[in-house]
């Protein structure tokens, strides 16, 4: 059976002006057996306004996922800071709801049970409960799906769960740590056009990490250019495609072309 999934278009969005995410003279590094300790973030600076998408862009080990775990509060910056809303970030919290590549479900409960697992300690009636879960399975197109296990369902559909159980808690910044990569070309380009509606609808920022320049174009109000090892912001490219985007126009493919051979020099 194959799920349901009505995508309304993606209107434009514009971002509220004011910075919600600030990222600080952000410093990192590891002590390694090979080779001593090595700094992989070196004063990182950036901000994400409300509403705001922000696409990570670099290349393979410029830090881009030791980043996103500082963001979310999993580990440590040795300098700088991070502050949401004017608070500073120094432990996980439903305000900031991370993807990963990995769809790291529960294997043991079913779609409904892990999309309504993190309302556990809220403090909603029951029914109130229920209402939310069948919000968000009908939001990402899995009505029909909630009694299923992981293990019975397709890796996009995996995907689209590991999203309603994190946008039930309505974090206010969304991490995303290349959540599409390990998806065939369709199902990326379908979770792609969900994750548009889902911001669409609802009111959160999101940092997303990708390889991809593509998805980054595709995505983005925003593309930071990280530079190779140290991880740095070498550049913010403003991406000022209308939305709903098409690919086949020569903008797209314009800027897809401008920010890979950028890539290629940093
Ligand atoms: N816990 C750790 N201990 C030691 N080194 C680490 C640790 N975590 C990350 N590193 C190193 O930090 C560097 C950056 O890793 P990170 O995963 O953040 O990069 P990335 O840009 O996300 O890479 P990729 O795009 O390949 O996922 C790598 O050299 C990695 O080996």
């Amino acid at each position: 059976m194959k799920p349901k999934l009505k995508i309304v278009s993606s209107r434009q969005r514009p971002a509220d002006a004011r910075a919600i995410l600030e990222v600080e003279g952000l410093s990192k590094g590891f002590a390694t057996n090979g080779a001593g300790e090595i700094l992989v973030l070196n004063k990182v600076e950036f901000t994400v306004r409300k509403g705001e998408m922000v696409c990570i862009v670099g290349r393979s080990g410029c830090g881009k996922s030791t980043l996103l775990n500082i963001l979310a509060g999993f580990t440590f910056p040795d300098r700088g800071r991070v502050r949401l809303r004017g608070r500073p970030v120094d432990r996980p919290a439903p305000d900031r709801c991370v993807v990963f590549q990995e769809d790291a479900l529960f294997p043991w409960l079913t779609v409904r049970e892990n999309i309504a697992f993190g309302l556990k300690t809220h403090s909603m009636s029951r029914r109130d409960k229920e209402r939310e879960v069948d919000r968000f399975l009908a939001l990402v197109g899995l009505t029909d799906f909630g009694g299923y296990l992981p293990s019975e369902i397709s890796g996009g559909m995996k995907q689209r769960v590991a999203l309603a159980r994190v946008l039930i808690l309505q974090p206010e910044v969304l991490l995303m740590d290349e959540p599409f990569a390990a998806l065939d070309a369709q199902t990326r380009e379908e979770m792609q056009d969900l994750l548009l509606h889902l911001w669409a609808k609802l009111t959160h920022s999101i940092v997303f990490v990708t390889h991809d320049v593509g998805e980054a174009v595709l995505l983005a109000d925003r593309v930071l250019l990280f530079e190779n090892a140290p991880g740095r912001v070498k550049e913010e490219i403003a991406i000022d495609l209308p939305r709903p985007r098409e690919k086949d126009t020569g903008r797209y493919y314009a800027l897809c072309r401008a920010i890979t051979s950028k890539m290629k020099r940093v």
